[in-house]
């Protein structure tokens, strides 16, 4: 034993509450939309897609998705306008 404690974590504490990551998911893509309907200007907007984008690493890291695949979807997208793709499914 070295006698050091280690920190908590609240990376850990999201990947073992599910509940607490999804609301967190929810409460930050709030915040997030607020920034455009409230005008809060630039900074906010860059702190709370930061904090959207953090909360959703962690999900994907609970179910083993790699951003790198979320990557690649977005990159195979680029060649057809997300309404030409919505209006293929019908
Ligand atoms: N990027 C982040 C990160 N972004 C946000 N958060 C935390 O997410 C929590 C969000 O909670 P709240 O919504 O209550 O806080 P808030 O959004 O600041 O509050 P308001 O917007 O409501 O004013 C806060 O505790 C933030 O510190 C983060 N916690 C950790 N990380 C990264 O994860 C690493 C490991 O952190 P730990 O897991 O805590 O060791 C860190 O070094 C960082 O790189």
């Amino acid at each position: 034993m070295d006698g050091s404690v280690s920190k908590p974590s609240w990376t850990h504490k999201l990947m073992k509450d599910h509940e607490l990551l999804c609301s967190k998911i929810r409460e930050e893509a709030d915040e997030l939309c607020r920034t455009l309907e409230s005008n809060e200007g630039k900074d906010r907007t860059a702190s709370e897609m930061a904090d959207v984008l953090y909360h959703s690493m962690v999900l994907l890291a609970v179910q083993d998705v790699k951003l790198e695949d979320v990557l690649e979807i977005l990159r195979k997208r680029f060649t057809q306008s997300g309404i030409e793709e919505k209006s293929s499914r019908k």
